[in-house]
């Protein structure tokens, strides 16, 4: 499983945890609203912007459809809405469909015949789809043409389907997983990084703005350094802080409100939710930093081996607060200093990993077991 499509955590109540990346019905409703329109108003990843914006005012200069561009990296940076404003700035449509919408070939040709010249089509989870219809997409990217299969077994006929040229814009939070000759055939692929806690600072702003919240800068900056990088969890933090401060004060968000807030929510100071603290609670107390096995380390949370490791631990190693090693899972010094616990005897720096063993972690990261 992808460990960036976090499933919900536990005591997140039914939807998601507060801090996943993933989106639910709530965060699609409202995200068409806060989605920026144009590259001006697409905060951050100002390389990628430049990039695109080149790509984009090059193919306008010379009145032809631009490179197909691949966007890769965790959700809820923004591939979709850059997507759209690819299409915007091109004056173009678009048309938005997924990897595993297209499970058959004829799904995808039944796409691609219908689209229009120019026309932006837009392939979310592009690493997820079927091997017959990437195939076919090779082709229709490249000679903006695919051979359509009639009848079947030895009476099976390939008739030629000429396409009108189109901008293929595919996301993929796991850029690794695309097979090279599908990853040639895009002309640029911009890799999103996670935000600074200023950039999203001014993604609170002006969602704040559209949603008609007033929130002081202080506030902003609270609710900026828990949303773990991502501006959709930006977005949905704001939402949560803004019932709060309408159901128990008068609406405006000041710091503490927003402190208060996200306290009832369970996410603390760092952006960990329940789930994560628990993990490296466990850690700590039960197993004086580790190093511990991951079963093990589920169990004593309640969870199972795939929640740790696919939902807790992308952010707690990205935070350099755990690390995954061949010994098992290890806290940092910074673990005991988050969670304000002393450690044992042996300082924690005891625990960590040697360089060599760091080398070695990778995927197999301590699965033991
Ligand atoms: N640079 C940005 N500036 C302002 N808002 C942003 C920015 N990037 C993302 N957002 C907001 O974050 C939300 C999520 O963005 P989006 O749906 O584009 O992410 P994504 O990378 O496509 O996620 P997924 O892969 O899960 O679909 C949207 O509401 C969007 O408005």
């Amino acid at each position: 499983m992808n460990p960036y499509d976090e499933p919900s955590a536990p005591g997140a109540g039914p939807g998601l945890s507060p801090v996943s990346a993933g989106a639910d019905g709530e965060d699609r409703a409202v995200e068409a609203a806060l989605r920026p329109r144009d590259l001006d108003e697409f905060i951050g990843q100002e390389r990628v912007r430049e990039q695109l914006s080149l790509v984009l005012q090059a193919a306008r200069h010379r009145a032809a459809t631009p490179d197909h561009v691949l966007l890769s990296g965790p959700p809820g940076l923004g591939k979709t809405t850059l997507a759209m404003i690819i299409a915007a700035e091109l004056n173009a449509p678009i048309r938005i469909t997924s990897g595993p919408a297209i499970q058959h070939a004829g799904d995808l040709a039944a796409i691609l015949s219908s689209l229009t010249e120019g026309e932006v089509l837009f392939l979310d989870e592009i690493h997820r789809m079927s091997r017959p219809a990437e195939e076919m997409l090779y082709m229709a990217m490249e000679d903006f043409r695919v051979d359509v299969i009639v009848g079947k077994g030895p009476g099976a006929t390939a008739i030629p389907l000429e396409l009108p040229p189109f901008t293929l814009v595919g996301a993929t939070t796991r850029a690794g997983l695309l097979p090279p000759p599908l990853r040639d055939r895009f002309g640029f692929t911009g890799h999103m990084e996670f935000y600074a806690p200023a950039e999203l600072e001014r993604v609170i702003h002006r969602s704040a703005r559209l949603l008609d919240v007033q929130i002081d800068a202080d506030a902003a900056a609270e609710i900026a350094g828990r949303s773990r990088g991502t501006p959709r969890i930006a977005n949905r933090l704001l939402r949560r802080v803004r019932d709060y401060a309408q159901v128990r004060h008068d609406g405006l968000v000041n710091q503490e409100i927003a402190a208060a807030a996200l306290a009832v929510y369970e996410v603390d100071a760092r952006g960990l939710d329940r789930l994560d603290r628990a993990v490296l609670h466990a850690l700590l107390k039960l197993f004086g930093g580790g190093p511990v096995g991951l079963s093990t380390l589920a169990v004593a949370v309640g969870e199972e081996s795939e929640t740790v490791e696919e939902v807790a631990e992308p952010f707690l190693v990205r935070e350099g607060l755990l690390a995954r090693t061949p010994r098992g899972r290890i806290a940092t010094a910074a673990a005991w200093a988050h969670l304000g616990i002393t450690p044992p005897q042996a300082p924690p720096h005891a625990a960590l990993p040697t360089q060599q063993e760091l080398f070695r972690t990778g995927s197999e990261g301590g699965s033991e077991e």
